[in-house]
């Protein structure tokens, strides 16, 4: 059983036996979690040695599989990634509980060192979809593949296209 119990929810996402050998994202989530277990140790040549062997972890998975997920992002336990490739998480991004991403997303900011989203619990994104600058997903939204979301999506609601409009609604939006 492990430690770390976002990554422990992480693997029950993937729910299968040995999903180091089946699936590329796995690799990427670990090494987020094992760069965020490392900035919380305290100073000294341990952790020195760490972060030199994290950064090379990092930019390996982000190479081989196309999966950037930055330790400096705040992404809540049981992450579930299907697929690999072009998928960039912008390093100040915060990403709930839950979520899943799909090859191709986005998650970032319109315009440099602008300002970044904010997204919930149990969001959805399809694939290729695209999340840019500070908007607020609410939870359990979900987002259609290729949409391209530059407004804030209320809770429960289900946004598709570019830019991105919505279809369906937990409040009916008039
Ligand atoms: C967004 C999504 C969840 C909506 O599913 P849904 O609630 O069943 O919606 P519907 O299929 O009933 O479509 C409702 C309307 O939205 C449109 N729509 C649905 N998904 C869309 C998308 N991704 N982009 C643009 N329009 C979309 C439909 O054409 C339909 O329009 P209409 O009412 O004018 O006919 C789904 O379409 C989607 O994009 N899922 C992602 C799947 C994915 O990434 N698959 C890849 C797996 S690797
Ligand atoms: C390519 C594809 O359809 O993959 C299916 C997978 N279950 C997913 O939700 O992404």
């Amino acid at each position: 059983m492990s430690k770390d119990p976002d990554w422990a929810a992480d693997l029950k996402r993937y729910n299968m036996r040995r999903p180091f050998l089946k699936e590329q994202s796995i690799w990427a989530i670990w090494v987020y979690r094992w760069g965020r277990r490392i900035e919380q140790r305290s100073p000294g040549l341990i952790k020195k040695v760490l972060n030199v062997l994290y950064l090379i972890a990092f930019r390996t998975v982000e190479t081989a599989f196309g999966i950037s997920l930055p330790r400096t992002a705040r992404i809540g336990p049981g992450l579930r990634i299907w697929h690999f490739g072009n998928i960039f998480i912008h390093g100040d991004a915060v990403i709930g509980a839950g979520c899943t991403l799909r090859q191709g997303v986005t998650i970032g900011n319109r315009s440099e060192d602008g300002p970044v989203p904010v997204i919930g619990n149990h969001v959805d994104f399809g694939a290729y979809a695209q999340v840019y600058g500070g908007v607020r997903i609410g939870d359990h939204c979900k987002i259609g593949g290729l949409s391209v979301v530059l407004s804030d999506v209320p809770e429960g609601a289900t946004a598709v296209g570019a830019p991105a409009r919505i279809i369906a609604a937990k409040v009916p939006v008039s």
